[in-house]
């Protein structure tokens, strides 16, 4: 923790006059003042170091965030640009400035780049600086050697553009490139990887003959690799399907925990804001998820080994119920409630199952095979079949946990679909459909709330789309005269708090995106329902 300057008696020393101090700085803590005065005075000079936590290194984690004061849910922890952004490892054609898929534009509707060729989404794209100033040249070298016509299928050229990138910082921007080569980047390990193997071809090879840069081969891998274990996914909202990944050198210093405490939001003009999702004290490790929290232990665990090349031990990894959510359990056959659990979750390929009430278990290698069957059924499943979805869940019952990720995962698109997809409207919904929507987010939420526990963006969404079909029930059961009206108002204010919660948590969303959207229809709504409860 920073400490405020001290006397030699302990006393705390005001930043401006030396004078006793009683007030710390609020943000940080690491600093006193005497008076209002002296601190407002001295902001403009503490503004550049207070922050709510430093970067440590472990001996496990090595480089990692901790809090350097108590931080309260929602509080922003930092904010930060990316340093460079580029298409995603393995996507299709994409623009190479805005990032929009070209997956289904037809070739005439194209712009190709008179310097190398490469295919944008409109001429002004083609023309930015951030592609002229950067590739273009270096990529015009290799462009007799390269077509990129079909839009529909993977390109490896793609897999060179943000290496690249970064790798012209060195001259462009030096301190930017510091950053960028001070990131872990794991050669030794992933020197073993298949991947290895796959940049040494794409990337290594093709720049350094076909494009002739002057990068070193290990300068190149190490690029790939620091891309590998800290770019984050960038999601980029409007009429165009985009994604793309960007590097912020300080949000990788955040460990991950498969609970995280922190959650971020990316804008559109690519700068990343990490805020606390829950309290986090002093001292804590601040940390990031880098797999899909809704997922099991050996999803979770199997893409954290293979992508980022760590063993996971995180509570959740280490607990057969992962924190009591039941995410990867099973159903015990021979008993009404018991569930079937990893004796030793960390040992995944060797481990027993067992059932939690009797003695009934499975080998590692059974319900790997279970599992993968069901899964090939849930991934089959079309993105708006509410009939299949319901039926999976019905027909899978006697074998998964209620809370198992391919139950969750279903309801999470159920939660969706039911009042938006065209067969399913809000206002044709029967009682049934609407008492249906309300228990599918309730059983979301119950389990999201242990594994991506605050102000998160599942909590937000979720509340929202719980508030609707509540507000429709409430009204439906008051003109079939099966409430009074007291009872009415009692059920209205609860769907208001809901859409109270649901506004507060999307607020923090980018405005651009969906969940933005939605935090302003939220806004509308409550506004509504605050009206109509003042006219009962
Ligand atoms: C994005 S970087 C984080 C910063 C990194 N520790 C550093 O010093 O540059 C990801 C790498 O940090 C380490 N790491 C992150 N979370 C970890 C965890 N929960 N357990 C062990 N290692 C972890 C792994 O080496 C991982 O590949």
């Amino acid at each position: 923790m920073n400490r405020p300057e001290s006397s030699a008696n302990g006393t705390q020393l005001c930043a401006v006059c030396r004078a006793k101090a009683s007030q710390n700085c609020g943000g940080c803590g690491g600093i006193a003042y005497c008076t209002k005065e002296h601190q407002k005075q001295h902001w403009s000079i503490h503004k550049t170091q207070c922050k709510p936590y430093k970067v440590v290194y472990d001996e496990k984690f090595g480089r990692c965030m901790v809090a350097c004061k108590n931080i309260k849910p929602g509080e922003i922890i930092f904010r930060e640009k990316a340093i460079m952004t580029g298409p995603k490892q393995g996507c299709l054609p994409c623009c190479l400035t805005c990032y929009t898929s070209l997956e289904n534009v037809e070739e005439a509707s194209l712009f190709r780049c008179p310097g190398c060729n490469f295919p944008f989404c409109q001429e002004k794209c083609a023309k930015s600086s951030e592609h002229l100033s950067a590739e273009c040249l270096i990529l015009s070298r290799a462009k007799s050697h390269v077509t990129i016509d079909d839009m529909s299928k993977f390109h490896p050229i793609y897999l060179c553009i943000l290496p690249l990138r970064c790798l012209l910082l060195k001259t462009t921007q030096p301190q930017l490139f510091q950053a960028f080569s001070e990131l872990e980047h794991h050669n030794a390990l992933r020197r073993q990887t298949e991947m290895w193997d796959v940049y040494q071809v794409n990337v290594v090879e093709f720049l350094r003959t076909m494009c002739g840069v002057q990068f070193s081969e290990e300068e190149i891998h190490s690029a790939c690799g620091a891309l590998d274990i800290n770019s984050y996914e960038v999601r980029l909202f409007g009429h165009n399907n985009r994604e793309a990944l960007g590097v912020f050198t300080l949000a990788s210093m955040m460990s991950h925990n498969c609970v995280s405490n922190t959650h971020h939001v990316i804008d559109a003009n690519y700068q990343m804001t990490v805020r606390a999702s829950v309290a986090i004290k002093e001292g804590e490790q601040i940390f990031a998820s880098y797999t899909l929290p809704l997922e099991g232990t050996i999803v979770r665990r199997s893409v954290l080994r293979q992508s980022k090349l760590f063993e996971c031990h995180c509570l959740r990894c280490s607990d057969p119920t992962e924190c009591s959510s039941f995410l990867s359990a099973l159903r015990c056959p021979k008993c009404p409630t018991g569930a079937v659990l990893p004796l030793r979750p960390l040992e995944e390929k060797d481990t027993p199952w067992q059932c939690s009430q009797c003695p009934y278990q499975l080998t590692a290698a059974i319900v790997n095979r279970i599992i993968n069957k069901i899964k090939e059924k849930f991934e089959a499943i079309g993105p708006n079949d509410v009939e299949k979805f319901e039926e999976f869940l019905k027909r899978y019952a006697p074998l998964l946990h209620p809370n198992h990720y391919l139950f969750t995962g279903a309801r999470q698109s159920l939660s969706q679909l039911y009042g938006r997809d065209e067969r399913y409207i809000l206002n044709t919904l029967t009682m049934d459909q609407l008492e249906r929507k309300v228990s599918i987010c309730q059983q979301l939420m119950a389990v999201a709330d242990i594994v991506e526990p605050g102000l998160t963006r599942i909590r937000g969404v979720t509340l929202y789309e719980m508030h609707a079909p509540m507000l429709l029930m409430a009204r439906k059961i008051f003109e079939a005269g099966h409430c009074t009206p007291t009872e009415f108002k009692e059920k209205v204010e609860t769907v208001r708090s809901i859409l109270s919660e649901a506004t507060k948590i999307l607020s923090l969303e980018d405005p651009s995106s969906s969940e933005g959207a939605m935090g302003r229809a939220a806004v509308q709504s409550l506004c509504q329902i605050q009206r109509w409860i003042l006219t009962m």
